[in-house]
Order: structure tokens, then C-alpha cells, then sequence
């Protein structure tokens, strides 16, 4: 049968292929044209409708753009703008102008477009403890652009599913406040060193007092901590692969404010060719830390099968090493490879160094804009952990409740991780338990959890949302607001900042130092500008006042 239908075949002639061919070709065109037609069109069209039927609007999809020219443009006419008045901390118009802007016309759930992909806003605390913990699994953390990811890393930030799991259970204990509480010294002294040198600084200065940008300062403080955290007693070797990752990180920011310029990235311009040598850099000196670590490990037995340091502390790079296959001996296949390993410190520093940096910004102006609650975190400090002769202790970190509150209060405000974005893994009805509020919600959206929106909304907070006011948080922080939830700095769920213990110790040990020996006063030449670009910065920069105080008493009450 099969014989006779071939020979029945006619005969084609050159021509008839060509026609043949050209006809095959335009089908495959039509079919990828339809494709792209769909994804860029009609998908978003078909969207759209399904969010509207469910009363969810927002700003219309502009074919391919989405609408990311009029986000652009309310970020920009937000950050070209003074906050009004200067001093107002009502700085959610000036951060998420675009978050801002649409709410007033769509209400808190709407839906944007990031070119064709859907970006579905979550500011209910209900609805945010589905997405990030009570239906965690459903939904994915967002890839980052790839120039992020050549800052962030790709560690634990940017994992999935086991390696993360594997990642995230192997890091875990350096956390631990037990471990962390060893850092305290060595944070105590740097802060110490640092306040010496304003000191000094401001004696040799006409009135007796020094004016410093804390934004630029407070890296050096942040940069020690993260670098013993992660090094451990390698703490000098790696102390230098940081310096240069810490110089990396300045070209790739650079490269950050060009990211719509497609392929900026791989130019072989001046400033590229030194990243990408500086790079190579920083593995070969990782690479080499991590071969002496492990030698160390096997010949001399320094460090337990728990990545423990003969000084009792778990370094990040020490736990990662003796992260032996389950269960097996130091010579075994690591089960996190060196290449992951050199992924996971770009990870650390910058997770650990930018974030905590901000918050000590932050929380320094806060201080010198509020000098009611300066005097009384003073009096605390002083009467618990001494004077400046003493350095503060782990002791008395649990002691020192208005620090806490008034840290809290500044990440309520300022929150140094404005947003957090998912990804829906499958389709997913959020708020069914309350059926009227229920939102269908297809695979691949993306969602949006403005967590400084959420911080700052008078629903959640009262009116007074948006004063200054760290004695809300006297309850704790779980009883500040109208929601448990509404308060979610460090995230929530399994995906929640793993670095929280190590930021607030640092920030309370910085803060009680410099209490200990300065008057903190607000400068004449800073501009209250609070922006975002991937963190919240201050726009011009933070000049804070530092006065020693055993040059004039501490101001009274
Ligand atoms: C004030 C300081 C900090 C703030 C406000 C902050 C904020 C956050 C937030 C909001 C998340 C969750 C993101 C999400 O769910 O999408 C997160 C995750 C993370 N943070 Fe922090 N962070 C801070 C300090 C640190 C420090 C000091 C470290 C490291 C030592 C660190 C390392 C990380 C890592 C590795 C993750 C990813 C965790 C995972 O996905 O398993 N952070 N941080």
C-alpha cells in the first residue's frame, strides 16, 4: 500500500518545490507572527478583561511598552521635586509615585504592565501573608534583570526550589543570635574607631563640631561587619577580595542607571574592561581563600563538621565548606560547589552591606530631625551600657527598648527594601476564604507587594501614619498597627531576610556608640529627598552634625 502510494506520487518539477517551500515559509512566518501578535497583544488584551470582569482596572497596556513610559515619568517629575513641607515624612508620593498615583484612581489592587508582562498590585496584609507565607509555593521570587543579578549575586537571593533549600538550611545557623552575639565586639570596636576619628575631626574644626555624610561613612561600618560574617578568622584575606568587590559594585551601579540602554553591559568600554578585570579578581581571591580554608580543614582539623571556627564562631564561607555531602567527611564532594560558593559572598555583601548601610543612614537623620526622642534614646543608652569609656555588649542590646522602637519606627518610614515582587507558578484564586474579595489570578503574573505603601497607610497606621512617632511601637511590633502584618521590613515566610539578626545588631550597637559620645544635629545642607534606586537612598546624600559631647554637656531636657 505504502509502495503504491509513493509511486502514484506525480512527479514535481523545480518550480512546484519553490512554490512548495515558499508556501511552508509563510505558514511558519504567519504561525511566529501570530505568536508574537498574541504575546504582545492579545494576551495583555485578553488579561485586562479578565482582571476587569473582577473589578480589578489599572493603566491601559500600550503595545510593548506597557506602561513603563508613564511609570518612568512619574518617578522622574516625583524625584525632580522637593518633599513638601521639606521636612514631611509623607514620602511614598516622592518613592512609589507611580504606586501613589494609579491607587488614587484604581484603588490599592491594580493592575500595570511591565512591557507585555502583567504586574498585579497586593497591599492588603491578608492577601500578602498568602502570597509570601500560607500559599509560599505557589508563587516564585521574581528573576531580577541580569544587570541586578551581576550586583545581587546569584546566591540566596535568587535560588529556587532545592538549591535554595540546601543553600538557605546550610547558611541558617551563622544567623543564630547566639553566633551573632560574637560579632558584637568586633562591631563595637569599628564603630569606636569611627566615632574617634570625627572626634578628632571635629576638634580640629572651627565650633567644636564635625559635619560628615553618614551615607558614605556608614558602608565602611556595614562592609566590616558583613566581611566577619562571612570570613570569619579569614577576616583579612577576605577583607581584601571585598574591597575590590566593593569597587565592583560602584561600576555595576553605574551600569544600573544605564540599564535601558540594550547591551550597555557588554561594550568593551573603560570602565566594562576594569569591572570584568576586577572580577576575575575577585574569584581568583576567592577561590584561593576557599582552597586554604578547605586544606586547613582537612589537615588541621580547625574547623567541626558544623563550619565552626576554632574561636567557636560559624563563618558563611566556613559553613558552606564543611557543607559535605549528607553527612560525609571533609574530603567529600562539597555539596555546594566553589563556583556557588563565590556566588553566595557577592550574595552577602551586598545583601548585607547596602541594606544595613541604609538603615544606619536612616535611622542617624531620623535622630538628628527628632531631638526629643535623641535625648531620651541617650538617656537609655547611657543608663544602661555606661559612657563612652564602655563599649556596648550583647547584654545590653535586649535592654535597650527605646532604640528598638525608634529603629523599628525608621524602618516603618523608610523601609531600605521598598517593594518585593512574586511571580504566580500556577493559577491562583488569593482571598478565597473571603469570597467576595477573591482575585483569579493566572500563572505567570507577576505581583507587587509595596511593603513602604503598607508602612505608610493611615488605614493601617491611623492618621497619624505618616508623623514620626517610635512609641507605637512600645506593644511590639506585631500590636503597631491595625494588622499583625502590617509592619513587614525583613519580608515574610520562608523567603524572609535571613541577615534581620545581624542588621539589628548592628544598627543598635552603632547607634548606642555614637549616643554615647555625640550630640546628633541636622545639618543646614541636607535636603530631606528620600528616592529609590533598587534601595531607598537619600537623593543628596545625608550630612549629619556630630558634636562630642564631653566638649559641652549633654544637652537636658
Ligand atoms: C536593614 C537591613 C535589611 C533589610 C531591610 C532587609 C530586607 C530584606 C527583605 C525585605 C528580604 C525579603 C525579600 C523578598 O521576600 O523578596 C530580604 C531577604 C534577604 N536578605 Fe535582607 N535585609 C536586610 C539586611 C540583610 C543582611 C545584613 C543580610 C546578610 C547578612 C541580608 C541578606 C538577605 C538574603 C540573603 C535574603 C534572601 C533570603 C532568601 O531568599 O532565602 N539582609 N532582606
Amino acid at each position: 500500500m505504502g509502495l503504491l502510494a509513493a509511486a502514484e506520487l506525480p512527479e514535481w518539477s523545480w518550480w512546484t518545490w519553490r512554490a512548495a517551500a515558499a508556501a511552508c515559509l509563510v505558514v511558519v512566518v504567519l504561525h511566529v507572527a501570530a505568536r508574537v501578535a498574541d504575546a504582545l497583544w492579545w494576551r495583555p488584551r485578553r488579561l485586562e478583561a479578565h482582571f476587569a470582569r473582577q473589578g480589578v482596572r489599572g493603566p491601559p497596556y500600550r503595545f510593548l511598552l506597557g506602561c513603563v513610559t508613564e511609570m518612568v515619568a512619574l518617578m522622574a517629575d516625583a524625584a525632580a521635586r522637593p518633599m513638601s513641607p521639606p521636612d514631611s515624612h509623607d514620602a511614598l508620593p516622592r518613592v512609589l509615585a507611580f504606586y501613589h498615583y494609579w491607587r488614587k484612581i484604581y484603588g490599592p489592587m491594580f493592575l500595570i504592565w511591565f512591557g507585555p508582562t502583567p504586574r498585579l498590585t497586593v497591599a492588603d496584609p491578608e492577601l500578602v501573608r498568602e502570597v509570601l507565607l500560607t500559599r509560599a509555593d505557589a508563587f516564585d521570587r521574581y528573576e531580577a534583570h541580569p544587570v541586578v543579578r551581576q550586583l545581587e549575586g546569584d546566591g540566596l537571593v535568587s535560588l529556587h526550589d532545592d538549591k535554595w533549600a540546601l543553600h538557605r538550611r546550610v547558611l541558617t545557623p551563622a544567623f543564630f543570635p547566639d553566633n551573632l552575639n560574637r560579632l558584637a565586639p568586633h562591631v563595637g570596636r569599628s564603630v569606636a574607631a569611627l566615632a574617634e576619628r570625627w572626634r578628632a575631626m571635629a576638634a580640629g574644626a572651627a565650633g567644636g563640631e564635625v559635619e560628615v555624610d553618614v551615607a558614605e561613612w556608614f558602608q565602611a561600618v556595614a562592609q566590616e561587619a558583613i566581611t566577619r560574617a562571612t570570613f570569619g578568622r579569614s577576616y583579612d584575606s577576605g577583607r581584601a577580595v571585598f574591597r575590590m568587590q566593593a569597587r565592583l559594585m560602584a561600576f555595576a551601579s553605574e551600569a544600573f542607571r544605564k540599564v535601558l540602554v540594550p547591551g550597555y553591559r557588554f561594550l568593551p568600554t573603560k570602565k566594562n574592561r576594569l569591572s570584568w578585570s576586577l572580577d576575575r579578581e575577585i574569584r581568583r581571591g576567592l577561590v584561593e581563600l576557599i582552597g586554604h580554608r578547605s586544606d586547613e580543614a582537612v589537615d588541621e582539623d580547625v574547623n567541626d563538621d558544623k563550619g565552626t571556627n576554632s574561636n567557636g564562631f560559624r563563618d558563611l564561607l566556613g559553613l558552606m565548606i564543611n557543607a559535605a555531602g549528607a553527612g560525609e567527611k571533609k574530603a567529600a564532594q562539597p555539596a555546594i560547589p566553589v563556583a556557588d560558593m563565590l556566588e553566595e559572598c557577592k550574595t552577602f555583601f551586598f545583601a548585607g552591606k547596602q541594606t544595613t548601610t541604609n538603615l544606619l543612614t536612616w535611622a542617624t537623620v531620623l535622630l538628628a530631625m527628632h531631638p526629643d526622642w535623641q535625648r531620651r534614646a541617650r538617656r537609655e543608652v547611657l543608663a544602661v551600657c555606661g559612657g563612652a569609656d564602655e563599649l556596648p555588649s550583647k547584654d545590653h542590646l535586649p535592654k535597650l527598648k527605646t532604640l528598638g522602637m525608634i529603629l523599628n519606627e525608621t524602618l516603618r518610614l523608610y523601609p531600605p527594601a521598598v517593594a518585593t515582587i512574586r511571580r504566580a507558578k500556577r493559577d491562583v484564586v488569593l482571598g478565597a476564604a473571603a469570597a467576595a474579595a477573591a482575585v483569579s489570578v493566572p500563572r505567570d503574573t507577576e505581583l507587587l507587594i509595596p511593603i513602604m505603601a503598607m508602612h505608610h497607610d493611615a488605614a493601617l497606621w491611623g492618621a497619624d501614619a505618616t508623623e514620626f512617632d517610635p512609641g507605637r511601637f512600645a506593644g511590639g511590633a506585631s500590636r503597631a498597627a491595625a494588622h499583625p502584618l502590617a509592619f513587614i521590613p525583613f519580608g515574610l515566610g520562608p523567603r524572609m531576610c535571613i541577615g534581620q539578626n545581624l542588621a539589628i545588631l548592628e544598627a543598635k550597637i552603632t547607634l548606642a556608640v555614637l549616643l554615647q559620645r555625640f550630640e546628633l544635629k541636622r545639618s543646614p545642607n541636607y535636603v530631606h529627598a528620600p528616592t529609590v534606586l533598587m534601595l531607598l537612598y537619600p537623593q543628596y546624600g545625608a550630612p549629619v552634625i556630630f558634636r562630642p559631647i564631653s566638649s559641652s554637656p549633654p544637652p537636658s531636657d
